[in-house]
C-alpha cells in the first residue's frame, strides 16, 4: 500500500479513514492547545476521553492507544523522556535526587529503592505492618461510622512510617513529619505543573516543610551513623547505599529526598487504591462476602507474604482498572518517531510533542475487557486473564518498562495486611453514597467515604 502524507500534519496516512481522523484532529487543534484551562472544568480524564471518543486511538494530543505504547515505554529517556514531565517535582523531592539529576544518577538512586523493596526486604516489613495494623483497629470500637479515606491514609501513614522512615520518626515524632509530608503534598497543585516556583503560600509551606524535613532526617541519619545503631527500614538502606560509579556514599540531603521521593510515590497512590477497593467490595455484596469467606478459610497468620496466595489481588487489580491511580501517564518526545495507530495508520509524533498513556481510556476499552464498565475480578484470573489476552501493555495501572512502579510489590502486601484484618474482624456497610472520582487531576473518591462497622465475634 502506498504511503501519501496529510495536508494539514504532513502525517503518513495508509487509509482514508486515517486521512478523516487526521482532519478531524485538525479541527480539534483549538481545544488540544487549551488543555490546560479545560482541565479545570472537566478534568483530566473527561478531557481525554472527551478527545479519545471524538478522534479515536491516537491523536493530536498524542496520547497513545495500546498498540502504539510500546516505544512509549520502553524508550530511552534520550528518546522518550521521563524526567522533562517530572521537573515540578524538584521543590518537594529536593536538589540532588530524582528528577533534578542526569539519568544515570537517577537509575543509580532507583537502584537503592529496589534495594529496600526487593523481595526479601518486604518479609521484613510483615510483621511490623501486621502490628501497626492491629494496634490501629484495636482503637475503634464495638460499632461506629468512619471516613474510611481517611483511616486509610492515617493507617498506611503508620505502616510508612514504622518499615520506611523508622523507628525514630514512628516512636517520637510521627505527628509532626506526616503533618511536614502533607504540607509538602499540599504544594502539588495545578499551577504548579507550570509554575513550580510561583511564590504562593501553598508554595511557601511546602518549602518550609522540606527545610524542616531535611533537619529531622539529617539529624536522625547523623545519629545512626554515630551511634553504630542500625534500622530494618528503608532509611537504613539508603544510609548504606553507595554509588557504583564513584563508591561514594549517599549524602543527608539526598537521604531526605529519596525518603520524600518514596514516600510521595507510595503513600496516596496506596491509600487512594485501598479506599477504591474497600468500596468496591462493599458495594457489590457477592465480591465481599466472597473475599470474607476466603479470608477466614485462611486466616492468614502471618498474612500473606507473595502474591499468589491471596485472591484478594485481583480484586484490587479490578479497582484499579475501574479507578487508576494516575489516569495518565505522561511523558516528552525528545526524537520523533512514527506508531502504528489501531486503525491502521502510522501516525508521526513530533520531536517536543507531550505524550499520553491514557489509562482512564486504555483501562475501559470494549476490545479489551468484556463488559468494561462491570466490576468482575474474574476478569484478571487464571484462564480469562483479560488483560493479558491483549497483550503486555493493555494493563498499565502500574506502569510498564522502563518506569514500572517500584513499589508494587510493597503497595500489595500493605493493602493485603489491612484488607485482610478489616474482613476477618469487621462487619462493613457503605453507608454513604458510592463515591465519584475526585476528577481534577487527583484519581481519589470525591468527598467522605463513610463506613459502618460492626466488630465480630472472632470463632478461634
Ligand atoms: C496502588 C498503589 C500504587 C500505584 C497504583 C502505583 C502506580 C505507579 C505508576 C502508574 C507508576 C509509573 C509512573 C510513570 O511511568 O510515569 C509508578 C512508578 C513508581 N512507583 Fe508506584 N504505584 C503505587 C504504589 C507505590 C509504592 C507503595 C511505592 C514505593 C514504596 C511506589 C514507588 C514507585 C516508584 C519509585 C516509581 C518510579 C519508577 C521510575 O520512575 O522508574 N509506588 N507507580
Amino acid at each position: 500500500m502506498s504511503i501519501t502524507r496529510c495536508s494539514h500534519h504532513g502525517r503518513r496516512l495508509k487509509s482514508e479513514n486515517d486521512h478523516l481522523i487526521c482532519k478531524q484532529a485538525a479541527a480539534q487543534k483549538a481545544t488540544v492547545t487549551t488543555v490546560p484551562a479545560i482541565l479545570c472544568t472537566k478534568g483530566l480524564p473527561g478531557v481525554i476521553r472527551e478527545q479519545h471518543s471524538k478522534l479515536g486511538s491516537v491523536f493530536t494530543l498524542s496520547a497513545l492507544g495500546i498498540k502504539a505504547c510500546a516505544h512509549f515505554f520502553h524508550a530511552t529517556e534520550s528518546e522518550i523522556s521521563i524526567g522533562d514531565v517530572y521537573k515540578m517535582t524538584v521543590p518537594i523531592f529536593g536538589k540532588g535526587v530524582g528528577y533534578d539529576v542526569d539519568n544515570d544518577t537517577r537509575n543509580e538512586q532507583h537502584r537503592f529503592f529496589a534495594d529496600a523493596l526487593r523481595p526479601a526486604k518486604l518479609r521484613s516489613y510483615v510483621a511490623p505492618m501486621l502490628r501497626e495494623v492491629e494496634e490501629y483497629f484495636a482503637k475503634w470500637g464495638q460499632c461506629g461510622t468512619v471516613d474510611l479515606k481517611q483511616e486509610m491514609d492515617t493507617v498506611l501513614m503508620l505502616m510508612a512510617s514504622r518499615c520506611l522512615l523508622g523507628e525514630e520518626v514512628r516512636d517520637h515524632m510521627h505527628g509532626e513529619v506526616s503533618s511536614l509530608l502533607h504540607d509538602l503534598t499540599g504544594g502539588l497543585h495545578l499551577a504548579s505543573m507550570f509554575f513550580p516556583y510561583l511564590p504562593t503560600p501553598a508554595h511557601r509551606r511546602r518549602d518550609k516543610a522540606r527545610a524542616r524535613l531535611e533537619e529531622i532526617f539529617s539529624g536522625i541519619v547523623r545519629s545512626r551513623r554515630s551511634s553504630g545503631r542500625a534500622g530494618d527500614d528503608l532509611l537504613q538502606v539508603l544510609i548504606d547505599s553507595r554509588y557504583k560509579k564513584d563508591g561514594r556514599a549517599t549524602t543527608e540531603a539526598e537521604i531526605t529526598g529519596l525518603l520524600v521521593a518514596l514516600l510521595f510515590a507510595g503513600h496516596h497512590t496506596s491509600s487512594t487504591a485501598a479506599a477504591w477497593t474497600v468500596a468496591r467490595l462493599l458495594r457489590h455484596g457477592e465480591w465481599l462476602r466472597a473475599a470474607t469467606e476466603e479470608q477466614r478459610r485462611l486466616r492468614l497468620r502471618p498474612p500473606p507474604q507473595g502474591q499468589g496466595d491471596y485472591d484478594g489481588v485481583l480484586r484490587m487489580d479490578e479497582a484499579l482498572r475501574l479507578h487508576p491511580v494516575t489516569p495518565v501517564i505522561l511523558r516528552r518526545a525528545r526524537r520523533a518517531f512514527t506508531v502504528e495507530t489501531e486503525e491502521g495508520g502510522e501516525y508521526e509524533v513530533p520531536e517536543g510533542r507531550m505524550l499520553a498513556t491514557p489509562l482512564v481510556v486504555i483501562n475501559m476499552l470494549p476490545g479489551v475487557y468484556r463488559d468494561p464498565e462491570a466490576f468482575d475480578p474474574d476478569r484478571f484470573a487464571h484462564g480469562r486473564a483479560e488483560d493479558k489476552a491483549a497483550g503486555a501493555l493493555a494493563y498499565t495501572s502500574f506502569g510498564a518498562g522502563k518506569h514500572a512502579c517500584m513499589g508494587e510489590g510493597y503497595a500489595y502486601l500493605q493493602i493485603k495486611v489491612i484488607l485482610s484484618h478489616l474482613l476477618t474482624n469487621f462487619e462493613l456497610h457503605l453507608v454513604s453514597p458510592f463515591p465519584e472520582t475526585d476528577n481534577m487531576i487527583s484519581m481519589r473518591p470525591k468527598g467522605e467515604v463513610m463506613v459502618r462497622y460492626t466488630r465480630r465475634r472472632l470463632l478461634e
